[in-house]
């Protein structure tokens, strides 16, 4: 199978790195001229888990997203388009640079937390087949070609928005090969015939711990904590099921334990907005929060828990 990798960050890195690894093809396009250098002449080094060597991966073919138009000319269109940018990085400029790299067969595979990137690239895809992806891996950039994986996790991957021309047997059939392809590059992967529940469920998850753990700047087991930290994370929950109730998304089970449960299991990590937030770089708290507080704005309804927090978050970034 041959996957173009857009956007060689954490993720990107990651997913492209054991792909490789596992004998499938990869490319991958960035936004700079540099990184694509690098790519090309280090290769891309993986730490997976203490104590295990690194995974270095060489003879890389990376370019700069920009070049796209002149590369494809002389080589093969991939048969899925890894999208691992940032939900603020897509945007009708990335959308007029990615156009070269869809050929007839092509789909895209978005792996963004928050929700808005699906609906925009739709209209801008209207042909190509998209898929989400919800994981719980944990990747870190520890450079422009090192990554480490920070904790294994569930991918799982379902077919979004609408595709008229292509059947859905075949939409189905190209995601259970992707699976396997996945689940023979190390990842465990799952294809959801209804992966909205899964994204409106990580939205929810994202909406509480990402930026209260951004504002305490503390890890996810420590909103645990105390009794004042446990009170903010009960509200948000209840605002978010009072939103989902209202535009009739489902969410199976009790918010605030699923919620806590993920501070559980994920105790020691960095929530991805608190680390944005210490590097300085924007959130992406207007796809998580900010959709919440316009979804609650649509119906009529008021979410000062989520309105208060996104105007929070947005304010730490000039
Ligand atoms: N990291 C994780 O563990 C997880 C991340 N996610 C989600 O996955 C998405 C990606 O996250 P993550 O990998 O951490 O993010 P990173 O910031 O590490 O990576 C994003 C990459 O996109 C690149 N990029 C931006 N614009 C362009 C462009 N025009 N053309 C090509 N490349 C571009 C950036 O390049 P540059 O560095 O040069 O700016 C960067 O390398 C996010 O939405 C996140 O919420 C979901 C689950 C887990
Ligand atoms: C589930 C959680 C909160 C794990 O850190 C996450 O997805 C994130 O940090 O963005």
């Amino acid at each position: 199978m041959k996957f173009d990798v857009v956007g060689a960050g954490a993720l990107g890195l990651m997913f492209g790195c054991k792909l490789a690894a596992s004998g499938q093809g990869v490319r991958f396009w960035t936004r700079t001229n540099e990184q694509a250098k690098l790519l090309v002449k280090e290769g891309i080094m993986l730490l997976e888990g203490e104590g295990s060597s690194p995974m270095n991966i060489t003879s890389l073919t990376a370019y700069s997203l920009q070049e796209a138009s002149t590369r494809l000319e002389t080589q093969m269109h991939a048969d899925w388009i890894i999208l691992a940018t940032k939900q603020r990085h897509i945007d009708n400029a990335l959308v007029k640079a990615m156009k070269p790299i869809i050929g007839h067969d092509t789909k895209i595979l978005c792996l963004q937390n928050g929700i808005g990137h699906v609906e925009f690239l739709s209209q801008a895809f209207p042909k190509t087949p998209l898929y989400a992806v919800i994981t719980t891996e944990g990747a870190k950039r520890s450079g422009s070609y090192q990554v480490i994986r920070a904790g294994k996790g569930v991918t799982t991957v379902g077919h979004v928005g609408s595709s008229s021309i292509w059947k859905e047997i075949d939409l189905q059939n190209a995601a259970e090969k992707l699976i396997d392809t996945f689940d023979a590059a190390g990842f465990c992967s799952l294809l959801s015939k209804d992966i909205d529940r899964e994204i409106y469920r990580k939205l929810l998850i994202n909406s509480v711990i990402n930026p209260l753990t951004a504002m305490w700047r503390i890890t996810n087991g420590e909103l645990l904590e105390s009794e004042e930290r446990r009170k903010l994370l009960q509200q948000l929950c209840e605002e978010a099921i009072a939103i989902y109730e209202a535009r009739n998304i489902p969410f199976e089970g009790d918010a605030y334990d699923i919620v806590s449960e993920v501070c559980r299991s994920t105790a020691i990590n960095m929530s991805s907005m608190l680390k944005d937030v210490l590097q300085g770089v924007p959130t992406e708290i207007d796809y998580i929060n900010g959709r919440l507080v316009e979804m609650a704005k649509q119906s009529g309804m008021s979410v000062p828990g989520h309105e208060m927090i996104w105007r929070l978050v947005r304010g730490l970034y000039k």
